[in-house]
């Protein structure tokens, strides 16, 4: 290849955009403050399986994971995948329902749950990110003792009711992220988890809870959470009622109201500011590179979540998780390979 033959997405870059020269440099320029203030920041993003809507868009995903990483920040990546295991589990005949906005998981279901988001939905993202370059490494909370979790009931109608094989996590070692993330990789999270009463039995975490349990053990500086709505609506399914930002407090006193899909993403969001994530955001996952609009523009987009000035008391009974590292960790920013 010639020495001034273009990177290989010119061509895509050049076709996707009409901007003139002085246009295209004003886009960048106004990036670079917000570069400035990333450069190095460890940043959790959950990707939701509503949000995984064509393969477009999961390239743009893609594409803005590894352009995250070439800036300079460190982005880990936890998935879902709800849609794509009903869509197995309707293949094979298996019943399934939600009951507080979690899957009911029989032992029949825990296998199809953890072979389709380590076996596919965690392939396809890795694939995705990896026609990039070497960077993405799946992994699941099983592997290098990442999560433990312990068994969890939901709560419907004030009841608590017994949902089978899903857990909330309670233990995070975070030092097989940091591995990957020292070594410039992209980690890519599937959230299934050994129980912490039996590790031989794995458990269902939901996505959103897991990536906050993450956000936090790694302190990222921002937790953001990819769905298929522009954001939280106060009063849904109002499109007139999109909150821009929120403070802990504020959202601590909405949780209750809100319906099943919106709750474990806004407790996740909750608990990951009040343990020190530095903002929240859940943004508009069906909009192509809405996480670099989130990251590296003034306004940002979908819903902010800040901490409160003084702390708020937990609006939850569910267990704050234990952060476990093996040795003290210390950062740095990775060479570019
Ligand atoms: N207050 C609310 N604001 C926004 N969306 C809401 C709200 N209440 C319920 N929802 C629903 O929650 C859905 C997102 O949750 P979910 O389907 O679990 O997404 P994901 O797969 O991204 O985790 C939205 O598509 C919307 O239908
Ligand atoms: C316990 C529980 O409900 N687990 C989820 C795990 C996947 C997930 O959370 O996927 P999304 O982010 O796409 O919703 C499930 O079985 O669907």
């Amino acid at each position: 290849m010639s020495l001034d033959a273009p990177p290989p997405h010119h061509d895509a870059f050049d076709t996707r955009t009409d901007l003139r020269p002085d246009q295209k440099a004003e886009v960048l320029i106004q990036a670079l403050p917000w570069l400035q203030r990333f450069a190095g920041a460890l940043v959790v993003v959950k990707y939701g399986g509503n949000a995984m809507v064509d393969d477009d868009l999961k390239r743009a995903f893609a594409e803005d994971m590894v352009f995250l990483r070439q800036v300079g920040l460190r982005p880990v990546v936890v998935h879902g995948g709800g849609p794509q295991i009903n869509a197995m589990l309707d293949r094979l005949g298996i019943e399934s329902e939600f009951r507080g906005g979690l899957r009911v998981t029989t032992p029949e279901a825990m296998d199809v749950v953890r072979m389709v988001l380590t076996g596919q939905v965690s392939r396809e993202l890795v694939g995705l990110l990896n026609a990039h370059g070497p960077y993405a490494v799946g992994l699941s909370g099983e592997d290098g003792g990442l999560l433990r979790a312990r068994r969890r009931t939901a709560t419907v109608d004030g009841e608590q009711v017994d949902i089978g094989l899903v857990g909330d996590v309670v233990e995070v070692n975070p030092a097989a992220v940091h591995d990957l993330l020292d070594a410039g990789r992209i980690p890519v999270v599937s959230t299934v988890a050994p129980d912490v009463e039996d590790p031989t039995q794995v458990l269902n975490v939901n996505a959103d809870t897991a990536a906050a349990a993450l956000a936090v053990a790694l302190g990222a500086r921002k937790l953001i959470v990819l769905t298929d709505v522009e954001g939280l609506y106060a009063a849904w399914p109002d499109r007139g009622s999109l909150v821009r930002r929120i403070r802990a407090a504020a959202l601590s006193e909405l949780l209750p109201t809100l319906d099943a899909g919106m709750r474990p993403k806004m407790e996740a969001c909750w608990r990951a500011v009040q343990g020190g994530v530095g903002r929240a955001h859940v943004i508009d996952g069906r909009q192509a590179h809405s996480v670099l609009v989130e990251v590296f523009t003034s306004d940002g987009i979908g819903t902010m979540v800040l901490p409160d000035d003084e702390p708020t008391p937990s609006p939850f009974t569910a267990p704050i998780p234990q952060v476990v590292a093996a040795t003290p960790h210390v950062p740095h920013v990775p060479e570019v390979s």
